[in-house]
């Protein structure tokens, strides 16, 4: 029997959270805007501990070059535009202006806007339009579930060697176990078994907020 990976609750989820980076003025600002503009949608953003690990595995690469799927109102975005190089860029894909005019408003005050071309267009539509060269050092998805696999498939041959793709809610909230699973989770399920068997990355699942798979390309 291994060890299974601690339960986290509320307390002990608190004291993970006083103990690793605290979201600065400007992410908690992002955060409550977040909640108070858009309430039906907050929880779609990623937690803090998601965000620090970003910026840390961006700084960890040394990330030139960052690709992310799915941005709503930029917290993520955020968080890897902070752990670029110098003259770093990441593209970011969304199709909601509504989300994405919020991100902006923060990328802005964060000084990071320079950094950041958004394209709002169906995200496959941005990747597929992509140069077939490896260069991107980072990528992150987070959009439709039912789109994983094909996000996945336009970003593994355009990553470099060594660099890395992280793909969160891979735990579609405990749904994957269900019997009768929902289109969602029945797509995260799917896409869990494909990554997988691709022997073009090794890859490792994080217990960390919904799950991420953390994948380095060969
Ligand atoms: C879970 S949210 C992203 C959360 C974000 N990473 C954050 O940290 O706040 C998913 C986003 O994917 C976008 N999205 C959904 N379908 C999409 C598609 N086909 N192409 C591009 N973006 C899409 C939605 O508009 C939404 O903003």
């Amino acid at each position: 029997m291994t060890r299974k990976s601690a339960q986290l609750d509320e307390q002990l989820h608190e004291y993970l959270l006083q103990h690793g980076p605290r979201p600065d003025t400007l992410q908690r600002e992002l955060i409550e805007d977040t909640q108070r503009l858009l309430p039906d949608s907050a929880d779609m953003q990623i937690s803090p501990e998601q965000a620090s690990l970003l910026t840390l595995l961006a700084k960890a690469i040394r990330a030139e070059y960052a690709v992310e799927v799915g941005t709503f109102t930029g917290y993520s975005a955020l968080a890897i535009a902070r752990g670029l190089n110098k003259d770093g860029r990441l593209l970011c894909c969304d199709v909601s202006t509504e989300y994405t005019d919020v991100a902006r408003h923060f990328w802005h005050r964060a000084g990071v806007s320079e950094r950041i071309e958004l394209r709002l267009a169906p995200a496959l539509d941005t990747l597929r339009g992509l140069e077939n060269t490896a260069v991107i050092d980072l990528s992150f998805i987070d959009a439709d579930k039912t789109g994983y696999i094909a996000y996945w498939n336009e970003i593994v041959p355009r990553t470099r060697s060594g660099g890395f793709i992280v793909v969160d809610n891979v735990l579609a909230g405990g749904r994957v176990l269900h019997e009768r699973q929902d289109e969602s989770a029945h797509a995260i399920h799917e896409f869990n078994r494909y990554a997988l068997r691709d022997q073009r990355v090794e890859l490792t699942m994080l217990p960390i907020s919904d799950g991420i798979t953390l994948a380095r390309r060969h």
